[in-house]
């Protein structure tokens, strides 16, 4: 596994805060077929931290993982070996459970039911008091961004896809959990659901909350995370923060022609020319002022791009790079 150390300039310093999440050589395997004789090794030795605080994105392809990490740490399934704690709990201690929100892939939410009623029910379930709830119902559809009305008289049968999905969010946060669960939080939604479910996120994270959570929609990803890990064939391939893996932000590939070589060499510390006589490099920071400079010196900017890696582009080469060492 590619391993990298803190970054620097990660908004999260790592180094004085504790792990919430913390899994030492996880590992499952399934049994199955008619005499339970096949096996399916569905994750292998996953060592894994989260951060308090932190908003951490698991990745992968379909069938890599994914789930079945989220369910040894729910407690819902049991590992073949290793060990894992969640808030300082062995994974599957039930008083954890108090702390933890959940919201899966696909949340059975009752048609009978308003919304209102579905989070009462919730409400219930963690033995909130009716007084507590009329307070915290009402916080947290302001939160999701559903009408109050909404909540109290429409039937879940008739809600939207994206409607759904608030009020599956208000359900995991019931019981005001300090570390959330989010299965594929965006799946299904059209570009403003997904606006919408990012900044309630985002909301989450302004609140000191720690979102653990796997998602395919990459843009999201990247504007939500502090760090990210990549499980591919039940292997985690790489973690660390998004700037770590993807590059620093600000920094600018620039090819040009002309101007002053000792002016240029100031800006662009990786200068170098070309046979054809032009020169390239990367440039930090305050390319306005560099493009000023270049004018002045009448030199010409042939061209020039952000040379960070988009997460999709990384992604990409990471499983690519998977695939063909497994070929
Ligand atoms: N209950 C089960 N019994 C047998 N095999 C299983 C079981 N659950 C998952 N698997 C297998 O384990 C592997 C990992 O599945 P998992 O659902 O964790 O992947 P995932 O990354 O969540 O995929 P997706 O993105 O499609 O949801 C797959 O090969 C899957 O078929």
């Amino acid at each position: 596994m590619k391993s990298v150390t803190d970054d620097p300039d990660s908004q999260l310093n790592t180094a004085d805060t504790p792990p919430v999440v913390l899994t030492s050589e996880l590992r499952k395997v399934y049994r199955t077929g008619f005499w339970l004789n096949q096996k399916i090794v569905s994750l292998k030795n996953c060592s894994l931290t989260v951060y308090k605080g932190e908003t951490f994105g698991l990745l992968g392809p379909n069938g890599a993982g994914k789930t079945t990490l989220l369910k040894l740490l729910l407690g819902i399934i049991h590992p073949t070996s290793g060990r894992g704690l969640l808030l300082d709990k062995p994974i599957g201690d039930r008083s954890v459970k108090q702390h933890i929100g959940y919201l899966p892939e696909n949340p059975y939410l009752y048609d009978y039911l308003t919304g209102w009623e579905f989070l009462q029910l919730a409400a219930g379930l963690f033995q909130i008091p009716q007084s507590v709830q009329r307070q915290r119902i009402p916080q947290l559809l302001e939160l999701v961004g559903l009408s109050q009305a909404d909540a109290r008289k429409k039937l879940l049968r008739r809600y939207s896809k994206g409607m759904l999905q608030r009020v599956g969010m208000a359900q995991a946060l019931i019981n005001e959990p300090d570390l959330v669960f989010l299965d594929e939080p965006m799946s299904g939604l059209d570009p403003v659901g997904r606006y919408q479910m990012r900044e309630i996120i985002l909301a989450l994270k302004a609140a000191g909350k720690t979102i653990f959570f796997n998602s395919h929609v990459l843009s999201e990803v990247e504007q939500i995370c502090d760090r990210i890990a990549i499980l591919a064939q039940g292997e985690l391939i790489c973690s660390g923060s998004l700037n770590e893996l993807l590059g620093v932000d600000h920094t600018y590939y620039v090819k040009g022609q002309g101007g002053d070589w000792e002016i240029l060499k100031k800006w662009i510390p990786t200068l170098r020319f070309e046979p054809d006589g032009s020169w390239q490099g990367t440039l930090q920071d305050d390319y306005y002022d560099f493009l000023a400079s270049v004018r002045l010196m009448e030199g010409k900017i042939i061209a020039m791009n952000l040379s960070r890696y988009s997460l999709e582009e990384f992604f990409i080469q990471q499983i690519q790079r998977k695939n063909n060492s497994v070929n």
